[in-house]
C-alpha cells in the first residue's frame, strides 16, 4: 500500500488535460450489456473503478477489452444474471448492471451495495422502479432478486432524484414493452451522457436532463460507439487547486455548462475565472473569501465538490457554512482537516468553518474519494509535511492525480508504506 505524501507548495501553475468521466463512464458500462455486439467507448479513464465494472462484466460472460483509454465490450453472449458480493463490495456503481440484465434476460440477482463512508446509500429507489416496471422483488441472504415476465412501461415518481436509480430505471426501460415515464428524474450531466449512449443502441430516450424523462420501449438494442463527457468533479478538483494555492492553472477538456456551480462559488471565493472553449482559466485570489454553500442535486452545487470546497474554506479569511444536503454523512474530512489544524464544527448536516491562516502536515486518511482529494489540497498549503493514507480510495476516481498535481509545481509524490 503506498500513501501520497505533500508537502507545502507555492502557487500551482500550468496545463491539466481533465479525463473522461468517472460518473458517466460506469452506467454507460454497465448499459453495454442491452446490446448484442460491440460497443467501443472512448475516453474512458484508467481508473480503478473502472476495472471494477470491467471485471463484472467479464464475470458474467462478457468479454472487454481496455487500450489506449477506450473500451471495447462485445455483450452478445451472457452466462450469468447474477453478481457477487466480492464484485459488488468494492464498489457500489456495480448494482447498475441490474437494470441492464432485467431488461434483457428478465431476471437478475445482484448482491445488495453496502453503505460506505459518506452515507447508508439505500437501493429502495431502484428497486421501487424496478417493482413499478412488473418485476417481483425479493431480498435473500444479502442479495437482491428481480424477476418479471417482460418488464412493462408505466409511469415512475422518484421520491428523491436519485442519479443511480434514474440511471438504473432508464436502462431497464429502454427495452420494455411501452412507455415509462420517469419523475423527479436526476437531471446530472452524466445522465444525459446516458441517455446519448442509450439512443445510439437504438433506445427511444427523451428528456434526460430534465426532471421527466421519457422511454419508449423498443424490442433490441446493439453495441454503439460513444466519447465519455469530461469529468467535471476531476476539473473542479483542478480549479480549487489552483484557489487554494494562490496559483494560475489552465484546466482544459471541460464543458463549461457542468461547471457553473463550481465556478460561481469559486468566483465569490474571489478567484478570477476566464472561460474558454473547452477550457477555463483559473487565477487564485491574494485572500480567500469565506461563501456559504449547500449542496444540492444537479444543477445545484455538487456534493463531490463539497470535501474539496471545505478545505478552501478551511483557510478562508472568515467564518464559512457549508450545508450537505445530499447524503447524511458526508463529513468524515472534517475530523481529518481539523487535525491539520482547520477549525470545523460540525450541526447536523451543517459545518462552521472558521477559516485559519495556515495549516499543518500530519498523518490522515482518504475516508473516501473526495475526502482524499481535499487532503491532498490541504496538504498544499500546510506547513511540513502530510501523509494521507488510504489512497486506494483516490485511485478509484483521479488518473494519476501526484503526476498531475507535480507537473503544475507541487511537491507530491507516492510513497511505498
Ligand atoms: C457512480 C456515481 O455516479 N456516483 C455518484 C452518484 O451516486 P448515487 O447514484 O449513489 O447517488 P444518489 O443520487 O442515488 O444518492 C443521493 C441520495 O439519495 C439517497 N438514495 C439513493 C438511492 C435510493 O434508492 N435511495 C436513497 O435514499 C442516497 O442515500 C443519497 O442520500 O450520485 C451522487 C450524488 O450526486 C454522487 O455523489 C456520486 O458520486
Ligand atoms: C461518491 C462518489 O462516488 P461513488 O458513488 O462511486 O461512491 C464520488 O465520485 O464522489
Amino acid at each position: 500500500m503506498a500513501n501520497i505524501v505533500v508537502r507545502k507548495s507555492g502557487p500551482l501553475k500550468g496545463k491539466v488535460k481533465i479525463n473522461g468521466a468517472k460518473n458517466a463512464v460506469l452506467p454507460i458500462i454497465a448499459a453495454t450489456l442491452l446490446g448484442k455486439g460491440t460497443s467501443v467507448i472512448k475516453e474512458v479513464p484508467n481508473l480503478r473503478d473502472v476495472h471494477v465494472i470491467s471485471d463484472l462484466l467479464r464475470y458474467l460472460g462478457a468479454k472487454v477489452e481496455y487500450k489506449d483509454n477506450t473500451l471495447t465490450v462485445d455483450a452478445s453472449e451472457i452466462r450469468t444474471c447474477e453478481a457477487p458480493y466480492e464484485l459488488v463490495r468494492k464498489m457500489r456503481a456495480s448494482f447498475l448492471v441490474m437494470g441492464p440484465l432485467l431488461a434483457r434476460f428478465n431476471v437478475s440477482k445482484i448482491s445488495m451495495p453496502g453503505g460506505c463512508a459518506i452515507g447508508t446509500r439505500p437501493i429502495d429507489l431502484h428497486l421501487k422502479g424496478f417493482k413499478a416496471l412488473g418485476c417481483s422483488v425479493e431480498m435473500d441472504h444479502g442479495f437482491v432478486e428481480a424477476r418479471c415476465e417482460k418488464l412493462q412501461g408505466t409511469k415512475i415518481y422518484l421520491d428523491f432524484p436519485s442519479v443511480g436509480a434514474t440511471e438504473n430505471i432508464m436502462m431497464a426501460a429502454v427495452l420494455a414493452e411501452g412507455t415509462t415515464i420517469l419523475e423527479n428524474a436526476a437531471e446530472e450531466p452524466e445522465i444525459v451522457d446516458l441517455a446519448n449512449f442509450l439512443n445510439k443502441m437504438g433506445a427511444n430516450v427523451k428528456g434526460a436532463g430534465t426532471n421527466t424523462i421519457k422511454i419508449k420501449g423498443v424490442s433490441e438494442l446493439k453495441g454503439a460507439e460513444h466519447t465519455v463527457i469530461p469529468d467535471r468533479i476531476e476539473a473542479g478538483t483542478y480549479m480549487v487547486a489552483a484557489a487554494i494555492t494562490k496559483g494560475d492553472i489552465l484546466v482544459e477538456n471541460v464543458l463549461l455548462d457542468h461547471l457553473k456551480p463550481v465556478i460561481a462559488k469559486l468566483r465569490e471565493v474571489g478567484c478570477e475565472i476566464h472561460e474558454m472553449e473547452n477550457a477555463v482559466r483559473v487565477i487564485g485570489p491574494k485572500e480567500i473569501k469565506s461563501v456559504d454553500i449547500k449542496t444540492l442535486p444537479h444543477p445545484g452545487f455538487p456534493t463531490d465538490m463539497q470535501a474539496q470546497f471545505m478545505a478552501l474554506l478551511s483557510v478562508a479569511n472568515d467564518t464559512s457554512v457549508v450545508i450537505e444536503t445530499v447524503f447524511e454523512n458526508r463529513f468524515m474530512h472534517v475530523q481529518e482537516l481539523n487535525r491539520m489544524g482547520a477549525s470545523i464544527k460540525i450541526e447536523g448536516r451543517s459545518a462552521v468553518i472558521q477559516g485559519t491562516p495556515t495549516l499543518q502536515g500530519t498523518s490522515v486518511n482518504a475516508t473516501d474519494l473526495r475526502a482524499g482529494a481535499a487532503l491532498i489540497l490541504a496538504g498544499l498549503v500546510s506547513e511540513g509535511e502530510t501523509i494521507i493514507g488510504e489512497t486506494y480510495h483516490i485511485d478509484r476516481g483521479y488518473v494519476n492525480i501526484e503526476g498531475n498535481l507535480r507537473a503544475l509545481g507541487a511537491n507530491i509524490e507516492r510513497v511505498k508504506e
